[in-house]
Order: C-alpha cells, then sequence, then structure tokens
C-alpha cells in the first residue's frame, strides 16, 4: 500500500542530519527527508504528522500563516549577511528507490510519478482539437479551469498612453462591436468585463491602430490581441481569397517564443473563433512537421507559430505572408532579445508580409526594455504605447520573499517550503509548486532527487523531447505530479490555474526573467507566493530585485538592501545604467523618437503614472 509523506515520516527515526535511518513494521529502509523542526526527535514527535509548518508562505491575508516563520537572516551575521545553515541537507544520500507515495490530497492510488510518466505512452500524442469549427462541439468546452478573475485587485492600476489620438478605453465589451458570434464566445468563456488592458487595447486595435503594450504578467493579454483578430476578420475578409491547398496564406500571424505558449494561445484563439468560420492553425517545433502541413492545407486564417517551425514552413514555401493583416508579437521583448532578433527580422521584414502601415502590428509583453522597444519600433506604424499596471500595482497579488541560501542547502529549504506549501492547501485540493532552476541538468537532478524522496514531481526543459514537454504540463497542471522543476521555457506566458508557489531555486541573470517566472503565480487578479533563493552568485541581481520588491511594496530582507548598496557601483538598476531596464514608459518620450500625445492618467480616475516604470 502506499505511504502518505505523513506516514513515511512516523514510522522511523530520525537521525540529527534530517535523514530517517530506519524503518519499523517490516516497511522498506529508505532515507527520506525531514524537515528541520523534527530533526533529533524521536519518531512521532510531531503532531503534525511529520509535516513541517516552520516556513511561512501564506500569502497577505491568508489564515494560516505561521507566526514562527523564518525570519531572514540578520544583516551582521557573517558580514552583513546571515547563512542559512540548513543542517538538514538529506539530498545524496537517497537510496535510489522510485518511491510510491500518495501526495498532499491526492488520491494516493499509488501510480509510479517518476519522471512525470516519461514513457508511459508510446507514439506521438496530438492534442485533440476540441475547438474545430467543423463539428458540434459541447459547450463545456469553456469551461477550462476559468475560475473567474478578480477585478478588485485591478481597481485603480493606473494606465499611460501615449501616442497621437489615443482611442478612448471602453468599460464593457457590449460598448465594442465585436460580432454576436465573438460575444457569444466571450460569454462562454464567462469573461464578464475586459481586464484593464483589454479596456484599452481592443479599442485600439479595433480602430485599426499599431500597438505596444505592456500589462502585468495574467492580466489576460491573449484575449486582447485575439479578440480585435477575429472581430476584424469576420467584418471584413477579402473576397474570393484561397483558403485551403498548397501555399497557406494566413490573414493573422501571431508569434510567440516557446511551443508551449504557442500551443495555449492557439487553445485560446480557438476557443474565441468557435462558430465563426475563422480557422485557426498552430505551428511549433517538435511536432510532425506533416501533420502541421496538413492542417495548412485544409485553410488558415489566423497562424499561431513558434519563429523557427515558421521559417522552416516559409522556406518550404508550405506558407506566403503576403495576405497578413494583422502580426502580433506576444512576448515581444524575448521575440526581439539577442536570440530571436535575426529570425524575427527575417520572418517580418525580408519574407512577403505587407510592410508596417500596410498590415496592423501589435507587439504585447509583461516587460518591455528601452532597447527592445527601439527595435520593436521598426515593426511599427504611428503606433499607440499602452502601459498597463504602475511599478508594483498588482504584483502585490504576489508575495515575493528572498531567502538567503548557500548552493548546498538549497534542496533542504526547497523541502521545507514544499512542506509548508502542502500544509496550507485547502482540503481538496492540491497546490501546485514550479520551480526554476538555472540549467537542465539541474532541472533533471532536482527533478530525481524531489522523486527519490517521495515527491512527485516532473520536468520541462529544452531538453526533453516535446511529447515529454507535453506530457510534463498535462501532468503538473492536472495535479497529478504538483511540482514543476523548470528551466526558463516555462518562465513566459504559461497559464496554469493553481500555481500556489513560485520558487527561484537558482536566481535568473536578468530580472525580467524573475518578472516573468513568478507571474506563473498570482494570475487574473488572484494571489500567490514567489521565494527566491539567494546568495553571493547572485549579487549582481540584488539592486534591481530590491527596487522591484520596494516598487511593489514588499518587505525586502536588510541582508539584500546590503547586497543591493554593495552591488550599486556596477551593478544593474532597472532605472538606469547597463542590465535589464525595464520599459514602462514609452521610449519616444525620452528623445528616442517623435510621438507623444495621449493621455496620461489613471484607470478609475487615479493618479498619473508618475514617472515610474510600468512592469508585471
Ligand atoms: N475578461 C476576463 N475575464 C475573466 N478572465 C479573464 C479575462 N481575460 C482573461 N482572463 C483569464 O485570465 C487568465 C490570464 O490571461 P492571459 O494568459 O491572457 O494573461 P497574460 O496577460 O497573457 O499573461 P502573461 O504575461 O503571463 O502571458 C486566463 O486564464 C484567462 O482565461
Amino acid at each position: 500500500m502506499p505511504l502518505t509523506w505523513g506516514e513515511s515520516t512516523s514510522e522511523v527515526v530520525v537521525t540529527e542530519n534530517g535523514i530517517i535511518a530506519g524503518a519499523t513494521g517490516g516497511r522498506s529502509a529508505r532515507p527520506s527527508y525531514v524537515p528541520p523542526h523534527l530533526r533529533g526527535r524521536p519518531q512521532g514527535a510531531s503532531a503534525g504528522g511529520g509535516v513541517s509548518n516552520n516556513v511561512d508562505i501564506a500569502p497577505k491575508g491568508s489564515t494560516g500563516a505561521n507566526p514562527n516563520a523564518i525570519a531572514a537572516p540578520g544583516p551582521e551575521a557573517n558580514g552583513g549577511i546571515a547563512t542559512r545553515t540548513g543542517n538538514g541537507s538529506a539530498w545524496g544520500a537517497g537510496s535510489g528507490v522510485n518511491h510510491v507515495a500518495s501526495w498532499g490530497n491526492s488520491s494516493g492510488s499509488g501510480r509510479g510519478y517518476r519522471h512525470g510518466g516519461r514513457g508511459r505512452r508510446g507514439g506521438w500524442e496530438r492534442e485533440v482539437n476540441p475547438f474545430a469549427n467543423d463539428g458540434p462541439v459541447a459547450e463545456n468546452i469553456f469551461e477550462a479551469e476559468n475560475t473567474g478573475i478578480n477585478f478588485d485587485a485591478y481597481e485603480d492600476i493606473p494606465v499611460e498612453t501615449s501616442g497621437n489620438n489615443v482611442p478612448p478605453p471602453v468599460n464593457t465589451f457590449a460598448e465594442i462591436d465585436l460580432g454576436a458570434a465573438l460575444n457569444e464566445n466571450i460569454r462562454r468563456c464567462k469573461y464578464t468585463k475586459p481586464t484593464p488592458v483589454q479596456r484599452h487595447a481592443i479599442p485600439i486595435s479595433l480602430n485599426g491602430r499599431d500597438l505596444m503594450a505592456c500589462a502585468q504578467t495574467g492580466s489576460g493579454k491573449t484575449a486582447a490581441f485575439c479578440f480585435p483578430i477575429i472581430a476584424g476578420i469576420m467584418r471584413n475578409t477579402p473576397p474570393g481569397r484561397p483558403r485551403g491547398g498548397r501555399k497557406a496564406l494566413p490573414l493573422a500571424l501571431i508569434l510567440s517564443p516557446t511551443r508551449e505558449l504557442t500551443s495555449q494561445i492557439s487553445d485560446e484563439a480557438k476557443k474565441f473563433a468557435y462558430q465563426t468560420g475563422i480557422r485557426v492553425v498552430v505551428c511549433y517545433g517538435g511536432a510532425p512537421v506533416h501533420n502541421q502541413l496538413r492542417e495548412l492545407e485544409r485553410g488558415v486564417d489566423i497562424l499561431v507559430a513558434t519563429p523557427g517551425r515558421l521559417s522552416d514552413l516559409l522556406e518550404r514555401a508550405r506558407v506566403s505572408l503576403s495576405m497578413v493583416r494583422y502580426l502580433t508579437l506576444d512576448e515581444a521583448d524575448r521575440m526581439l532579445d539577442m536570440g530571436f532578433e535575426p529570425q524575427i527580422r527575417r520572418i517580418v521584414e525580408q519574407m512577403d508580409m505587407p510592410p508596417a502601415g500596410e498590415r496592423q502590428t501589435m507587439l504585447f509583453s509583461a516587460t518591455f526594455p528601452r532597447e527592445i522597444q527601439r527595435l520593436a519600433s521598426d515593426f511599427l506604424s504611428n503606433y499607440i504605447f499602452l502601459a498597463v499596471g504602475r511599478v508594483g500595482s498588482s504584483t502585490e497579488l504576489i508575495v515575493q520573499r528572498v531567502e538567503y541560501v548557500q548552493d548546498a542547502d538549497k534542496r533542504s529549504m526547497l523541502m521545507d517550503l514544499i512542506h509548508a506549501q502542502s500544509a496550507l492547501a485547502p482540503p481538496g485540493q492540491t497546490s501546485l509548486t514550479l520551480v526554476f532552476v538555472e540549467t537542465k541538468k539541474g532541472a533533471d537532478a532536482l527533478e530525481d532527487w524531489l522523486c527519490r524522496m517521495g515527491f512527485p514531481a516532473t520536468t520541462i526543459h529544452g531538453d526533453r523531447s516535446q511529447q515529454e514537454r507535453e506530457h510534463a504540463l498535462r501532468s503538473f497542471r492536472t495535479g497529478v505530479t504538483p511540482i514543476l522543476v523548470a528551466t526558463d521555457v516555462a518562465a513566459r506566458g504559461l497559464d496554469i490555474p493553481h500555481v500556489a508557489h513560485v520558487v527561484n531555486f537558482d536566481l535568473p541573470n536578468d530580472i525580467d526573467d524573475y518578472v516573468h517566472r513568478i507571474g506563473r503565480t498570482g494570475r487574473a487578479g488572484k494571489s500567490g507566493v514567489a521565494t527566491a533563493f539567494f546568495n553571493e552568485k547572485d549579487q549582481s541581481l540584488a539592486r534591481s530585485l530590491t527596487e522591484l520588491m520596494t516598487e511593489s511594496s514588499q518587505e525586502v530582507p536588510g541582508w539584500l538592501t546590503n547586497f543591493a548598496t554593495r552591488a550599486s557601483y556596477g551593478g544593474r538598476s532597472r532605472r538606469s545604467g547597463g542590465g535589464s531596464k525595464f520599459g514602462g514608459r514609452d521610449f519616444r518620450r525620452e528623445g528616442g523618437r517623435g510621438g507623444g500625445g495621449g493621455h496620461h492618467g489613471g484607470y478609475n480616475g487615479g493618479g498619473g503614472y508618475g514617472g515610474s516604470s510600468a512592469w508585471d
């Protein structure tokens, strides 16, 4: 019979170093992790069935916050930085046994979860397209996990627009002429009113204007660019346009940096386009190209693609961009950073796509560094810049914590957090934990260790096959493996309900990546927790992290401020100098290029933007 975590810790003796040394009752003698507060105690000492509750990860206002929360290290120890000594690092001692355990409130069916089901199924699994336009589809397809949006969280979010003749925002979907079929789908999706970015961006795009839009993670940007595209195609499709055939001629192109995000956008677009007659086709690498070619041959109105696979299809002359009237770059800053720029420029500027001014172009992201704005503006014509959210406004939804943890203690600390998280999960619910690491190898190693310790974990990174990546994501989404260890491939755009906790096991080098990573929780106005493990190696991030946390009303530990002060000579700042400069402001206002005009005011009559950067 499978063991729960509680059972497994109560039946054995705990040693000083946190390793369970032996088993009673004839059960396996596997070493396991023991939370620090149980170490050195005899078995059964904990009333909590072995569940550690000594790490306070409760979001603001949540009940059950533990008054014995780990305090930030005092600034004086260790030359101004106190270190977490973590005497209970149990890792490395694992037996290699493939544990089977029930997790939290899940059924405990005893299914093996190691490696997230790798190799469980043979052959390529294609996602069924439940939103195909050519068959009867039950309305419940729209019920997929939309738990509603907490609009109160956006009450006084400041908004800045700049550019000429900015169309005014709307308060309801009914004020906009989106067409009956799309309105019906909005109703089916249970979107009762537009989010702030939708209120502003939809009228701008419906007016045919180019747009550079910056709004917080999880605030509904996907619908903000999909609705105007669908409404625009429904209003005005060129007569006699060939739809199918050997060379696909999409009317709209949506580019996004990762396969998973591309797939997610396509699913959303299919939902929004249900019964409109508009065909959405998705193309991304790692999936068999012949299936995608077959879909393209059947006709495409909206093509959602990753740059790599699209380049391949363009080279094969299976796609022409000559009819593209709408171009959207989601996560536009990522699309144009060093890695992607040449490929994107080739697609947008050197193939047969109509030039800026003839097509309508929309760029969206939660972060928009100024230098990237400059690059991106090459694709736009007389555009409007939209920034929704003053620094820190909606990210107060995400409680950010930074813990000083040496590399050797990270696993032990992670275990504490996972225990605390599982203790806080509401009855009957599995809360998901997303753990970011720097390398693919590191991801595999951590997943392996977690599994050996009895925690259902899986992993997503660039070395896994697309099938494995999709399987891992599905297994995480559904709570089968409620811990996902990921590299930055999962940092952007993924909308996974119930991610309660994002752990930056390794911090990224760039503060914008941090912003996107933590944005996997606290979505759609809901709260979330993000914990970062920080040590000397992350010193270059101290200043921007401190600024970011201060701007979003987070408690900044004194030791981190010390790091930031030390790093201020040559360190990176969000506001000035090198490194990652988040551009919540239209770079044209800073003398970059002509522009200006527009209105400049707060949402709900709120105050001005005040010159601070909008960010996630
Ligand atoms: N008007 C609305 N009413 C209710 N829910 C909404 C509305 N608009 C979007 N949502 C939901 O909010 C969630 C977040 O939306 P979305 O994924 O588009 O965010 P995003 O801004 O693109 O985030 P990211 O920056 O991380 O990519 C989704 O689950 C979506 O279904």
